[in-house]
């Protein structure tokens, strides 16, 4: 390793998931460990090989800027409103301030366009580089760099040479991945081999820069801290911009909601308008098991899932982008996939990365995702709705989008008697998944009532009887002898993402049979009061071992507690889950019941999208019957 280990609870080198800061400038993303080291970062795209990917093997690179000899600084928080991070270390002899963000600034693309952008250019833009500042506050402080990149994957390591003049700059550079990398900084640098190295004392007031960039092109960096510090107030103001567009009750929870909008955010491509699942791959969902997969692709599900959310909040330019990647992957297509690469790319072929020791002895560790070559029928529903819910309050339907919707709703209306894999893309064998043919119902209900918005009645009085027809026969098919949805037709097995039965009004929640449903999810599919997806022992999902809870359906059962009106089991749940947030208010894709412990991909859309649903659903109940109640002077 670059730097001496870090004293771990559990005497693991690796840290907790949780404990992870995660950056982004929306079109690179970043993960920094406690220590200060970077320890994911992958270039050009999210979905790229990783120079930096120490969380899956230590010796698959990392970049740490920090005091020497201490590891566990003093505290670390988001500038509030942002995705620059902020970490304040107590060493022997003094205080330091270390500032962290991947660079935002204004578009700057005049003489030539963008090869990667396909999206109506915005007033800010990437500019390709990994910031690092530092200031001495008290005393003296040992600083140290280093930055030790190890391209593909930790397959390919290259050695640092000097740029220019001097030792301000570094150059490294690896043929086969097409990646150079640039460090730049106010100190001196020194390499060995692959190391980019610093060690310096700062004196109070005394700061430091260091930037590193993959731009290929006139790279962007700075030359001074004065200049450093202007790109951090750049990313600041880009971030502060972008949250005030959107509408955050004044509540205690507010804090919560906005970093959720703020990873979200984070996960966008800004090029294509994709989203990502999450920023990593193969963050295990047990400790040392084999559930690991790759999630820097943009499912269809978890992305227009992730525009509900921010919808939820007010913030819907970014359904505007999306619905543009959804025409353009779809335009040329017979039927749309449930996952595309980040620039729309449908080849998403799994592989095992065999010289990787993975996250914490976790293997395999994957990269692509064969899910891509599924079935899964909620695909046509998740769209449809998604549209309609944004058509709906502008009372604006893009042309180019509606012969797609079109062919999506017919996909539906062709195929939802078929047996599919199902929203969780289980492994196993093809079910008559109940959630899936829901699902069906969704996108010719959403269908119907776009094409009626249209103004096209044949089209619409079609669909709405295939959607009757699918209506009938989840509610003959899908439900067992005490009125409960199960996971598929036949049998009795529970899903959590029935839940979803009441939040899109595939029926009421006064109805008895989505009480029940609620109800049974609560009590008998939880471990401490946390929601799995369904029972891996009664499920068939194709893969060995056990899983955490799934925290995107915690907190659906929170918004369905709300719906059906338990609204104190809704808030319980819901304030415990968010004390279980990170230390940065950030969350993986599950957690392991008794130990509170983030397992899974981080950070994971899913998670964040269901956090605002739930959070909103509360806060809006509570608004309600505190409307409701009479005053004390009545
Ligand atoms: O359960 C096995 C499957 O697990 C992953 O899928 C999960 O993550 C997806 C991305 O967030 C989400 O859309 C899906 O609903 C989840 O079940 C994995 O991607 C699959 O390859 C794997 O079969």
């Amino acid at each position: 390793m670059a730097h001496s280990p870090t004293r771990r609870l559990g005497g693991s080198p690796f840290p907790p998931i949780a404990e992870y800061a995660f950056l982004s400038d929306c079109e690179t993303t970043c993960l920094v460990a406690p220590s200060g080291n970077v320890e994911w970062m992958c270039v050009p795209r999210p979905d790229a090989p990783s120079v930096f990917g120490s969380i899956l093997d230590r010796s698959a690179g990392g970049f740490r800027f920090g005091p020497e000899r201490i590891m566990i600084p003093a505290g670390r928080r988001y500038l509030p409103g942002t995705n620059v991070v902020e970490t304040t270390w107590q060493t022997p002899n003094g205080w330091l301030i270390v500032t962290d963000c991947l660079v935002v600034g204004r578009w700057h693309r005049t003489a030539a366009r963008s090869k990667t952008h396909r999206r109506t250019p915005m007033d800010w833009d990437a500019e390709h580089v990994l910031l690092r500042t530092a200031r001495c506050e008290h005393g003296t402080v040992d600083l140290s760099l280093v930055c030790e990149p190890n391209f593909d994957y930790g397959r390919k390591p290259e050695s640092w040479e000097y740029e220019g003049d001097g030792y301000a700059s570094g150059i490294i550079r690896n043929a086969d991945t097409d990646v150079t990398l640039r460090l730049r900084t106010d100190l001196r640098l020194g390499f060995d081999g692959r190391r980019a190295l610093v060690r310096t004392t700062l004196k109070e007031g005394d700061t430091a820069f260091v930037a590193l960039t993959w731009r290929a092109h006139e790279p962007m960096l700075p030359t001074t801290y004065a200049q450093a510090m202007a790109a951090v107030d750049s990313t600041t103001e880009f971030w502060r911009q972008w949250l005030s567009r959107g509408m955050f009750p004044d509540h205690p929870w507010r804090r919560q909601l906005q970093r959720s909008a703020l990873a979200l955010k984070g996960l966008t491509y800004a090029p294509t308008g994709a989203l990502l699942a999450a920023a990593t791959t193969s963050l295990p969902e047990t400790p040392q098991g084999q559930r690991n997969w790759d999630y820097r692709f943009s499912w269809i599900r978890d992305s227009t899932f992730a525009l509900w959310g921010l919808y939820t909040l007010g913030l819907d330019y970014e359904a505007n982008d999306f619905f543009s990647f959804i025409a353009d992957v779809c335009e040329e297509a017979d039927d749309i996939q449930v996952m595309y690469r980040v620039g729309g790319e449908s080849d998403l072929q799994e592989q095992v990365l065999g010289h990787l020791s993975g996250y914490d002895g976790a293997t395999p560790v994957r990269i692509g995702n064969d899910a891509y070559k599924q079935r899964q029928h909620d695909v046509w529903g998740t769209v449809l709705d998604s549209v309609y819910l944004h058509t709906k309050s502008r009372d604006y339907l893009s042309e180019r989008l509606w012969p797609v919707l079109v062919q999506l709703a017919e996909s539906a209306a062709t195929h939802w008697r078929d047996a599919d894999r199902g929203i969780w893309e289980v492994r196993g064998e093809p079910r008559h998944f109940t959630t899936s043919k829901m699902m069906c119902w969704v996108a010719l209900d959403r269908g119907r009532r776009l094409a009626q918005m249209r103004g096209d009645l044949k089209t619409a009085a079609r669909w709405k009887t295939v959607a009757e027809e699918i209506h009938a026969d989840v509610c003959a098919r899908g439900v067992d002898e005490r009125g409960v949805f199960t996971q598929y037709y036949g049998s009795t097995s529970l899903d959590a993402s029935a839940l979803l039965l009441p939040l899109l009004g595939f029926l009421p929640a006064s109805d008895d049979r989505v009480k029940a449903t609620v109800l049974a999810i609560a009590d008998e599919l939880t471990v401490d009061g946390l929601v799995l997806r369904y029972r891996t022992e009664e499920t068939d999902d194709g893969i060995g071992g056990e899983e955490g809870a799934f925290l995107i359906c915690s907190f659906w059962l929170v918004s369905a507690l709300v719906e059906i009106g338990e609204l104190h089991r809704a808030r319980q749940l819901c304030e415990r889950l968010l004390s279980m947030a990170s230390p940065l208010d950030l969350f993986a894709e599950e957690v392991d019941p008794p130990t509170g412990r983030h397992l899974g991909n981080f950070p994971q859309a899913f998670t964040h999208l269901a956090l605002i649903t739930a959070v909103m659903y509360v806060i809006r109940a509570e608004d309600a019957e505190a409307y409701a109640r009479p005053s004390p002077s009545t």
